[in-house]
């Protein structure tokens, strides 16, 4: 301590009469340095000694320099100590992250959109954003009290961002943080939520991720997660859909059960594929006529496995063969990775309304007009991926273990070989256009008594002789084994009435006996022809007669003929088209060779 002092009273002296002690050696020094500017000859070792002398005899700088290596070891103490401190502190802390683009900090903001923090909280930001939820699961308190309200997006009360919010979780004091960064590109923001929970242990924190989690899947129980990519290359979650059962998609026997039962045995066998060194994958292509129900039975499978799909957009702009690969391998490990149109990936030609071979175009009515050329333009890919990029992406060692690819296409033949070997695509399932035996159902299903219940009870209501007088329904039970009668029902009788297309809400569809409609949709299906049509046209069709079944049946022989006549038109201009385009062609070749030969 005597030491300090005395340094310091140096210090003082030093600033206070500078010149005293250090003057005449300054100008000694001074003297020196003229001397030897003068000779101009560089300075001597007695010069530089002269110099050394001066420095040490500077009493003041020896104080400074003292005092410096004094405050630098005072200063690391400091931080030292405060290091020690924080990691005390910390270690009463437990922090976890959570990134906007992956799925837990949906979780998480659903299940903090549900803390009653907020109702007393000061600042809060309110939102609409589902988080990938298609339920109430998060809702102002309230909300749901006033059905006017419920019918619009929900609103949520969530922490600002860049703000701190304390709040406690059994017991344990946390502060959460939603800490928001820009990206650089475009002023884009990244955000992250910050939890730090005051235990040792990790104990809490799993506890509430896994509530959190739990939460979640139980809200999302009857919906499936759609996932798409960005332009970063990370997949979001930007849906959720219901599930769709499987017994409303009609497909040939046993297609649906193959599809799910081997996709279902697929997920069960990873020790079977690690034992044998296959890779973990597995592939399904399926192919055939538009509207035959190839994408509705990928988002029904995908809900009776409880898989989130994943849509690989190869025609997305900005995709090239390294984006996609690491799509593919940032898909997680068990989920359903969908390519829809795999034929249009590559080339600019392959137009799904100009079939490459008849045998990819079976049929191929829609009832639809064929898309106007903007539409066609389009629909043309801006893809930047090689064939070599989509094959490596689907089996190259980067891919994702564990998934689910459904691929579909319009034009089977057009697609390459390589593409379609198993390995890729394992299993191939054509989708035909509707047969008989699928019309029949559909209508089965499209016209099921909507309530049953509501029926029996009608029934016993008729039974006691209550029955309602004004009953339009349609419905008699006296009727349950007649002969259908196509004479329009009660219901369906009209007169004058506004044209239009559709189906008004307004209107109830008569509920009928599950006999009386098995005996309509038998004439229904009889009127059909045998893979003609697709099931997209057929309930189309059956959408515009949605409370009229009698009358879908007495017409769908005139709607027969009306598709005939329209597909035997479009035909017709296609072929014209092609012939004319051929004609050009050959009238360009044989001009150019004109000129060849003109100008040898
Ligand atoms: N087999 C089917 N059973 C029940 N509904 C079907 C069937 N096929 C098609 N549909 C109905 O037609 C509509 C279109 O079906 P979907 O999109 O699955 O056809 P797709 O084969 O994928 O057509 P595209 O090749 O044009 O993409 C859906 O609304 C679906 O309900």
């Amino acid at each position: 301590m005597a030491t300090y002092f005395t340094i310091a009273q140096q210090v003082f002296s030093a600033l206070n009469g500078p010149a005293n002690a250090a003057s005449s050696n300054a100008t000694e020094f001074a003297n020196g340095l003229s001397n030897s500017t003068t000779t101009s000859s560089p300075p001597s070792i007695t010069d530089l000694s002269s110099l050394a002398t001066f420095l040490l005899s500077f009493g003041a700088l020896a104080d400074w320099l003292k005092l410096i290596v004094f405050g630098g070891a005072l200063e690391t103490l400091r931080r030292m100590a405060f290091s020690l401190y924080y990691k005390i502190i910390a270690s009463f802390w437990i922090t976890a992250s959570f990134h906007e683009e992956d799925s837990s900090y949906d979780w998480m903001m659903v299940w903090l959109s549900k803390q009653s923090s907020w109702e007393t909280a000061r600042e809060v930001e309110v939102s609409t954003r589902s988080f990938g939820l298609n339920s109430s699961a998060i809702i102002v308190p309230g909300e749901e009290d006033d059905l006017s309200l419920l019918s619009s997006r929900k609103l949520a009360y969530l922490p600002s961002a860049s703000l701190s919010y304390s709040m406690w979780y059994h017991r344990r004091y946390m502060t959460v943080t939603r800490v928001q960064t820009q990206t650089g590109y475009y002023g884009q923001k990244e955000e992250r939520l910050q939890i730090n929970i005051f235990t040792r242990t990790h104990r809490v924190l799993n506890e509430l991720l896994l509530e959190a989690k739990k939460e979640y899947m139980a809200a999302s129980e009857h919906s499936i997660s759609i996932f798409v990519s960005d332009s970063n290359n990370s997949w979001r979650n930007v849906a959720s859909r219901p599930k769709r059962n499987l017994s409303s998609i009609i497909l040939d026997p046993g297609v649906a059960e193959l599809l799910v039962d081997d996709a279902r045995d697929f997920l069960e066998s990873k020790p079977w594929y690690a034992a044998r060194g296959i890779p973990f994958r597995r592939g399904y292509l399926l192919y055939g006529a538009p509207g035959s129900g190839k994408t509705s039975i990928i988002s029904s499978i995908a809900g009776e496995l409880a898989l989130d799909v994943y849509i690989v957009s190869l025609s997305r702009v900005g995709l090239d063969d390294s984006a996609l690969s690491e799509l593919i391998s940032n898909l997680p490990e068990k989920c359903i990775c969908l390519m829809e149109d795999i034929d249009c990936a590559f080339s600019q030609n392959l137009n799904r309304d100009e079939p490459s071979t008849p045998a990819d175009a079976p049929g191929g009515s829609e009832g639809a007009p064929p898309p106007p050329p903007t539409a066609m333009a389009a629909g043309a890919s801006t893809s930047r991926i090689s064939l070599s990029g989509l094959l490596n992406a689907l089996d190259g060692v980067a891919a994702q273990e564990g998934r689910i690819l459904y691929a579909t296409t319009n034009k089977y033949t057009s697609l390459d070989p390589a593409l379609c070997r198993p390995g890729r695509m394992d299993i191939h399932v054509e989708f035909k256009l509707a047969s008989r035996y699928q019309a029949k159902r559909l209508f089965n299903q499209f016209y099921l008594p909507f309530d049953e219940d509501a029926a029996k009870k009608k029934e016993a209501e008729k039974a006691t002789g209550k029955a309602a007088e004004d009953d339009d329904s349609g419905y008699n039970s006296a009727d349950e084994d007649a002969v259908i009668d196509l004479d329009p029902t009660p219901s369906e009788k009209s007169d004058a009435k506004p044209t239009y297309f559709g189906t008004s809400h307004r209107e109830h569809a008569p509920q009928l006996r599950p006999k009386q409609i098995a005996a309509l949709a038998e004439r229904f299906a009889e009127a059909i022809p045998e893979r003609e049509m697709s099931m997209a046209s057929l309930q189309g069709y059956l959408m515009t007669y949605k409370i009229r079944p009698y009358e879908a049946v007495r017409s769908v022989k005139e709607w027969v003929a009306d598709e005939r006549e329209a597909r035997a038109k479009r035909e017709k201009a296609q072929a014209a088209k092609i012939k004319s385009e051929a004609e050009a062609a050959v009238k360009t070749g044989s001009e150019n060779s004109e000129t060849v030969s003109t100008d040898s």
